[in-house]
């Protein structure tokens, strides 16, 4: 039982367990996802015939196989006219249609173990492996490689990656978008590390901005200190919703609430003080419940954490000669109709930063803390064009700074290449190419046990009573676990942690259920968020999530569970 939870558990370590999945499903049609050992075997194995029946060197072969567009068309395709134009080793050349080449070579292709069909498709010639052999070819590389399996390390070597997800906001609700902003910045950042990317996982809390006075207005009035201290999220909320219906028809809440963050902003200790301590309440209970999703950040910033930026960014607008003054109230913004993004407003008339402000400001902080090579923002798509606004205006405010750092680096590469007589290369990135939106569609009808209005922690808890209930239902298996038990990640959720630190224990009994059921419940969640595709919507449904068979995470447990027995 133990296997259950360990090494699949929400830790999907780079891809490797959705592929597990997606082979579980249709493995023979994912042979182009798996990049290595099984897929040379069988490109070994068409090349290795072809070069029998045309007299191509097998190395050329091996070059000239590509995947096909189609899946109908099978696992690997060979272009025959390339097999026409480049010589032979001979100097000869094959004298041939290609469309009567592709026929011939494929009634002559011999029997293959590896290969099952070699089938003509115009001037193409497609090949589509052997399932069986596939699964064995994966399932025995798998082995062989075990916790390498699909891990890159060359790949991004040197290079770091800093991923911008979760990002909730203080005193709302952790709704449908940041619950799948959780899930693909976990997986970005899981994917970047098997590729030998440094990784700094960013939660860039919304914890700044004039709601945080009305907050504290509210709390005054009907907060409530031992209910904060136990469940601040949830009471925050209550205190928010509470005093944002009275602010809509008392008029001197808002003023009040205006005042109050005047003085956040202008750094009164009192007026921080309080807000300080949600802040530091909210992100304590959160921890816990990412640590639940096996995810760990290395540092929670925020919109308040900017505020030391926020000049350097006006005076470099400036300095670009970026930022436009509205004569008639003073509020400046940045023209960007150019690039068809209109002209967003970077400082308020009374002087106060906004969202984009901020977001400029973090980035210019995260450049220079961890100098990074990549950037990558996941957020729902209903932001796509605000940050197309801010990769824009990032890419004016440091584009040439960085051109010029890669035509420096470009001088160095050709100077090291003269000497080991290699060609050109042309540089690779520009710098607001490096700037990453992953965006996604939304997710309908979520909805838990607690009501509509979604908090993490009730997804979480819906999960596991759905999964307890499952599990009740086998009463044979149930006694099994209660008394066999479990290893449990007792690892708490602490900023920088790595996954290498962290400690298990073992449970029996009633918890060992609870925390099965909890695993499990997270995977089902997890997984159906991977199941559908990242740019579309998807309707919520814990019926089709729990379900035991099918593309669940039910399912993807079960089978890892299996096959580590
Ligand atoms: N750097 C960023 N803007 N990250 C995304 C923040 C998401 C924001 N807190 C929201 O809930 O909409």
């Amino acid at each position: 039982m133990a296997a259950w939870l360990r090494p699949v558990a929400c830790e999907y370590k780079s891809a490797n367990d959705f592929r597990l999945l997606a082979s579980c499903r249709q493995m023979h049609n994912q042979a182009h996802t798996i990049p290595s050992m099984a897929t040379r075997n069988f490109k070994t194995a068409i090349a290795r015939n072809i070069s029998r029946l045309t007299g191509h060197t097998e190395p050329f072969l091996l070059g000239c196989i590509e995947r096909p567009k189609l899946r109908s068309h099978g696992e690997f395709s060979i272009p025959i006219p390339k097999l026409i134009k480049t010589p032979l080793a001979t100097g000869e050349r094959i004298v041939k249609k290609p469309v009567d080449l592709s026929k011939e070579l494929a009634e002559k292709f011999p029997q293959d173990p590896l290969i099952r069909t070699a089938t003509p498709q115009g001037a193409f010639l497609n090949f589509s492996v052997h399932p069986v052999e596939f699964i064995r070819q994966v399932v025995t590389q798998v082995h062989t490689e075990c916790d390498g399996y699909g891990m890159h390390p060359s790949l991004g070597r040197g290079r770091t990656c800093v991923v911008d997800y979760s990002s909730p906001n203080i005193a709302k609700p952790f709704h449908a978008g940041h619950l799948r902003s959780t899930i693909l910045g976990n997986f970005v950042s899981k994917v970047h590390e098997a590729c030998g990317w440094k990784v700094i996982g960013i939660n860039y809390l919304g914890d700044w901005g004039k709601q945080y006075g009305l907050l504290a207005v509210g709390f005054d009035k009907y907060g409530d200190q031992a209910k904060l201290e136990q469940d601040p999220i949830h009471h925050l909320y209550e205190v928010y919703i509470r005093i944002n219906k009275e602010a809509e028809t008392d008029k001197e809440i808002d003023v009040k609430a205006k005042e109050y963050f005047k003085r956040m902003e202008e750094g009164d200790e009192t007026a921080l003080s309080t807000w300080r301590h949600f802040r530091t309440l909210s992100i304590a209970s959160y921890t816990p419940l990412y640590t639940r999703l096996n995810i760990r950040f290395d540092v929670y910033t925020g919109e308040s954490e900017t505020d030391a930026h926020i000049p350097r960014i006006q005076d470099l607008l400036a300095h670009h000669n970026l930022a436009i003054t509205d004569p008639a109230d003073g509020a400046v913004h940045v023209d960007l109709d150019r690039w068809d993004l209109g002209k967003p407003v970077i400082r308020r008339a009374d002087g106060t930063s906004l969202y984009v402000t901020r977001d400029l400001a973090s980035l210019a902080m995260r450049r220079e803390r961890w100098a990074f090579d990549r950037a990558v923002y996941v957020v729902g798509h209903e932001q796509e064009r605000y940050l197309k606004q801010v990769f824009r205006i990032a890419g004016l405010l440091w584009g040439g700074e960085r051109e010029e750092e890669e035509r420096e680096i470009k001088r160095r590469r050709i100077e090291e290449k003269k000497h080991v007589g290699e060609e050109e290369m042309e540089p690779d990135n520009h710098w607001t190419e490096d700037l990453v939106h992953v965006s996604f569609g939304r997710i309908h009808g979520m909805s838990t046990r607690k009501g509509n209005v979604v908090f993490l922690r009730d997804i979480l808890d819906t999960a596991r009573e759905t999964m307890l209930e499952i599990m009740r239902g086998n009463e044979e298996k149930f006694e099994e676990i209660m008394e066999v038990g479990t290893d449990a990640n007792t690892g708490e959720g602490k900023e920088g942690a790595s996954a290498q630190g962290e400690t298990t224990a073992r449970l029996t009994g009633e918890a060992a259920v609870e925390q099965i059921a909890d695993v499990v419940g997270a995977s089902a969640v997890v997984v159906q968020d991977m199941q559908g595709r990242r740019a579309k919507d998807y309707d919520f449904s814990w019926e089709r999530m729990t379900d035991a068979i099918g593309d669940t995470g039910v399912y993807l447990q079960y089978a890892h569970a299996r096959i580590c027995g």
